[in-house]
């Protein structure tokens, strides 16, 4: 049977997921969404094959799984407007920041099958991270469900504790720092006279096959910087200028920024 798949909530990440799923031929389940605004979520989610559902209850109602996709801050309102015997022998997929497995089991059926994982935006193009909890009550069955239906949307991991904590946050927050570093280097070299959408394609293309080479050799990082670092050279003249910026302070403290809270 088909898995109907249910987003409550379909702002920036469910839309980014739906369009992940979307790039798959013959999907193995049907996706809908439920919002606020049913006006917003019709003209968001119709051009994604997204079936709109006007209330949270009809969407757990109808569907078999259900993603929690609303803000962290969001989640007990939600929760508290929906009649909890019908999330029995349910999936509940939470992907709010924060939001703890305890947390939901104190709020769901026994029966409800709960994962927690913090997805990031690549998912839209299939190329995203899905950094998942270890700690989980989905069955192995329900994994391998999960991971033949997740897996069109960028790589599966599972991690616990403080591990998944460090992990989450770089996942799920890091596009928007790569964002940044593509800005930054397209300015760069418009400053020096290229055409700012050449900049970018060139800034976000030596990203990707920098960071293609890393993950299909598995090299130090360190080795792949020396290997561009001739002696004496251009680039070692960039490499001291970007460390004595703090370069890498600056990445170490963006995650001290959001975790030594
Ligand atoms: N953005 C990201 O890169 C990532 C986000 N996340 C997590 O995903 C979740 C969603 O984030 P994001 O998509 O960025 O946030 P958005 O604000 O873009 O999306 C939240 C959506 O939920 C809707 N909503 C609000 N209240 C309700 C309700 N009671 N019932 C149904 N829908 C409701 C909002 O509607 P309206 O706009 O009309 O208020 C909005 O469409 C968060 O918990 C966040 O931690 C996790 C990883 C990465
Ligand atoms: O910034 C946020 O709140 C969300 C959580 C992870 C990425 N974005």
């Amino acid at each position: 049977m088909t898995l109907q798949l249910g987003f409550i909530g379909f702002g920036q990440m469910a839309q980014a997921m739906a369009k992940g799923f979307n790039q798959k031929e013959h999907p193995p389940f049907t996706l809908h969404a439920s919002s606020i605004d049913f006006d917003a979520l019709t003209a968001h989610a119709t051009p994604l094959n997204v079936q709109p559902i006007s209330s949270n209850q009809q969407l757990v109602d109808q569907c078999d799984w259900i993603i929690l996709a609303v803000k962290p801050d969001q989640v007990e309102g939600v929760l508290n407007d929906i009649d909890v015997a019908s999330f029995e022998n349910k999936g509940v997929i939470s992907i709010a920041s924060g939001i703890t497995l305890d947390q939901l089991k104190q709020r769901l059926p026994k029966s409800t099958s709960i994962l927690t994982m913090i997805p990031n935006t690549p998912v839209c193009v299939g190329e995203g991270i899905l950094m998942c909890q270890e700690d989980t009550t989905f069955t192995q069955e329900d994994l391998t469900q999960f991971k033949d239906v997740f897996s069109h949307l960028g790589t599966i991991h599972f991690a616990n504790g403080d591990a998944f904590k460090s992990l989450a946050t770089l996942s799920g927050c890091g596009p928007a720092f790569v964002a940044m570093v593509i800005e930054a280097m397209a300015d760069g070299m418009v400053k020096y006279g290229a055409p700012r959408d050449l900049a970018y394609q060139i800034a976000s293309q030596t990203i990707k096959g920098t960071a293609q080479m890393q993950l299909d050799t598995n090299t130090h990082p360190g080795v792949l910087k020396d290997q561009v670092t001739s002696p004496g050279g251009t680039t070692i003249k960039g490499v001291a200028a970007l460390e004595e910026k703090g370069m890498r302070h600056a990445f170490i403290s963006a995650m001290d920024g959001i975790l030594d809270h």
